[in-house]
């Protein structure tokens, strides 16, 4: 990110990022207060948002200078997002949610095999992939939101506080699967939450208040 600045309409508060770089592999723990900017910064980065002014460099593209659709088309294929609501299609199966982002990112080659194997890796049951999503118990749909960020074996991962809703066993069972995951892939992650504990998982960690605020000290 070089210089972005970001303010919502009729809103006050100002997101300023002057300079911040992310090496490929990196695993962040971004925190912050609530109300900082967190999820606004992931959205920066996914590109649901756009920065007024600046730039946002992934993987050597001018990301955020991409038109709408080539942005959409970025995204599909080199960043899985999951957000603090997991945003699956309620009324498809599990296997429909998961192939509808393989279908996005243009990835035809989508097998069975491959889908199993991530089910595995993520300790869900194979049922579970002719269920609809919304029968889904709240830890399990968390696990199918990583398994469709993960689908298509993007290059980065942006996750907003995906253990909220689970207990502390669940929760470090899941962040063990998560991380062995991204090591497999070598997959970048910047990874929100306000659970200081999870920091332990991560390589780097971030305050947006430091990341926001070094902006201010160093435009003086
Ligand atoms: N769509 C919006 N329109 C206007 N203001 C918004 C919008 N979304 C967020 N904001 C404001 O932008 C600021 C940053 O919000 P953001 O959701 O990024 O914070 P956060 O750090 O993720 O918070 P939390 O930890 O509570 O999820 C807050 O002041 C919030 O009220």
């Amino acid at each position: 990110m070089q210089s972005v600045s970001f303010t919502y309409p009729n809103s006050k508060v100002q997101i300023q990022v002057n300079d911040w770089q992310v090496k490929q592999g990196e695993r962040i723990f971004l925190h912050g207060k609530s109300g900082s900017g967190k999820t606004t910064l992931l959205n920066l980065l996914s590109g649901i948002l756009t920065p007024e002014q600046g730039s946002i460099t992934i993987l050597d593209e001018p990301f955020s200078a991409l038109s709408e659709s080539k942005r959409d088309r970025f995204r599909a294929r080199h960043i899985g997002v999951v957000f603090q609501q997991f945003n699956l299609v309620s009324h498809l199966s599990v296997a429909q949610n998961i192939q509808l982002a393989a279908h996005f990112a243009g990835n035809k080659n989508l097998d069975n095999a491959r889908l199993t194997a991530l089910l595995i890796a993520l300790q869900l049951p194979l049922d579970v992939l002719n269920k609809k999503a919304r029968q889904l118990s709240v830890g399990q749909q968390q696990r199918v939101a990583i398994a469709r960020a993960l689908v298509n074996e993007p290059e980065i991962l942006l996750v907003d506080e995906p253990t909220s809703a689970l207990d502390a066993d669940a929760r470090d069972a899941f962040m063990t699967l998560l991380i062995e995951l991204c090591e497999v892939h070598s997959t970048t992650l910047i990874f929100v939450s306000h659970d200081a504990a999870l920091s332990d998982y991560l390589t780097t960690r971030v305050s947006v208040e430091d990341l926001f605020a070094s902006v201010e000290t160093s435009s003086c």
